[in-house]
């Protein structure tokens, strides 16, 4: 039988309100027990919650019977007087009345293991919670309505249909095989390998503006990258001294540009160096000069093109600093701004085209975005799939149906309805208690 569980869902400490919710087959008698036994699906009422003889609180009580809620069990939530002793007291009642305390995310599970929402969406449900930006919060809600799903699904459905006509065909064996297919099968699985290739261009995108877009700060030594660092942070975060070699580790900051969340890099600068430890920081700077979105090639007046020059990518953006002190002829072979971490002149402007690199990069049309890493494993083996079946149709078609099959369950796996038992833990271990 399954446990009748309970948990804060609003965050712990004193506050207005403190919202207890539990949810399982105990729930009325629990409700019962503390003093509300007559609450009509779905209203709030005002109740006097009391056990063993003693008040708990005043209390709006919630009760929200299955399937119409939530984790689609009965379910209820106590709203109460938002103290700690109130909450201890109103926990310690409904563990003595057989209730446990929730696991992380073990209510979305309860939901999901109930069919009240997809894997995809219970996704959805961390990431909306997680959201501190606009774009994260639009993206997530739009995975939570269940439109990512549907794509996938759609995905899936172009998948089955072609399968259908392969089966078809093998089935009635002759030397018309290859050309039946290339004509009902063949624009199938061309459009879905489009579709494909479609989403995972966006997965990128999605996935950068869930995590963050990657910005890394790099050039020589003493060009003012930590400088540089902290006045895009706004708080001294970085060790700024005069010697040529200051910082070695990574520094990252999370920040938010135009409504996009940004993970900024500070590294060391590029040198060779026989200090084992610096020479460990310049290895590290180049590596995360290689996986971020956006490099800012750090300059001082007098610097050489150095390292650093070698890791610039087309787009990327060469800021001239210490422009108090001396300024540098820009190259008119690309793009630069110049700036003074001491006057603050030119970093309103960098900050602009910051903002505008990320609105190129991240807004788009293409929505619903792919969200995660693991979405998009399993998109690329849906579209190797496919695509493998889509040759095997001029060639083996009787080969085909792995192939399609093989694409088909990866897509299942996104949403959940094959294939969950080895990832829920994995999903469900990063989610709020209480949620
Ligand atoms: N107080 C409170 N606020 C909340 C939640 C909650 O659980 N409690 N939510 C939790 O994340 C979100 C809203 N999501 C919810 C989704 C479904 C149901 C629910 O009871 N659904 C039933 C009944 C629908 C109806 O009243 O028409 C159903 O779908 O059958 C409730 C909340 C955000 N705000
Ligand atoms: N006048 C002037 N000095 C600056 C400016 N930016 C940085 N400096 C100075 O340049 C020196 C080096 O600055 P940092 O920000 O530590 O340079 P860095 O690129 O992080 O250096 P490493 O960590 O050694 O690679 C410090 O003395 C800073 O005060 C600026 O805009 N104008
Ligand atoms: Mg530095």
């Amino acid at each position: 039988m399954t446990d009748t569980i309970f948990a804060l869902a609003t965050p712990p400490g004193r506050g207005a309100i403190a919202i207890l919710r539990v949810s399982g087959p105990g729930v009325d008698a629990a409700l019962a027990a503390l003093g509300a036994p007559d609450l009509s699906p779905r209203h709030a009422a005002l109740r006097t919650l009391s056990h063993a003889g003693r008040r708990v609180d005043e209390a709006l009580v919630l009760r929200f019977p299955g399937p119409n809620s939530y984790t689609g069990e009965d379910s209820a939530e106590l709203h109460l007087h938002g103290g700690r002793a109130v909450v201890e007291a109103a926990s310690e009642a409904l563990i003595a009345l057989g209730l446990r305390p929730a696991d992380p995310g073990e209510f979305t599970r309860r939901a999901f293991e109930n069919g009240r929402m997809d894997l995809a969406q219970a996704e959805a449900v961390a990431d909306l919670i997680d959201a501190e930006t606009a774009a994260q919060a639009t993206q997530a809600l739009g995975q939570l309505d269940g439109r990512l799903s549907e794509t996938y699904a759609g995905f899936r459905r172009d998948l089955l249909r072609a399968l259908a006509l392969v089966e078809a065909e093998i089935d009635f064996p002759d030397e018309e095989v290859p050309d039946n297919l290339a004509r009902t099968a063949g624009p199938v699985l061309d459009g879905l390998i489009a579709d494909l290739r479609g989403a995972l261009a966006g997965a990128r995108r999605g996935e950068r503006v869930r995590e963050g877009y990657r910005i890394v700060l790099i050039g020589e030594t003493n060009a003012g990258k930590s400088s540089l660092f902290n006045a895009l942070v706004a708080r001294e975060a970085a060790i700024v001294t005069p010697i040529a070699g200051t910082t070695r580790d990574v520094l990252d900051a999370d920040l938010v540009i135009g409504g996009y969340a940004v993970t900024l890099s500070d590294t060391a600068g590029l040198r060779d160096s026989d200090d084992p430890v610096e020479a460990e920081g310049v290895r590290r700077a180049r590596a995360r000069a290689e996986q971020a979105e956006l490099r800012l090639w750090v300059r001082a007046p007098g610097d050489p093109e150095g390292v650093a020059a070698a890791y610039v990518r087309p787009g990327d953006l060469l800021v001239l600093t210490k422009a108090d002190l001396d300024r540098a002829a820009p190259p008119p072979d690309r793009e630069a701004i110049a700036v003074s971490t001491t006057t603050g002149e030119g970093l309103p402007a960098l900050h602009d085209w910051i903002a505008a690199r990320l609105a190129r990069d991240l807004s788009g049309a293409d929505f619903p975005a792919v969200t995660r890493e693991r979405h998009r494993r399993r998109l690329e083996e849906a579209l190797a799939g496919a695509e493998a079946g889509r040759r095997a149709l001029d060639v083996a078609p009787e080969m085909a149906g792995d192939d399609l099959r093989r694409a088909a369950d990866a897509l299942a796996r996104v949403t959940g309805s094959i294939g969950v038992e080895d990832i829920l833990g994995e999903v469900f271990a990063s989610f709020c208690i209480g949620k």
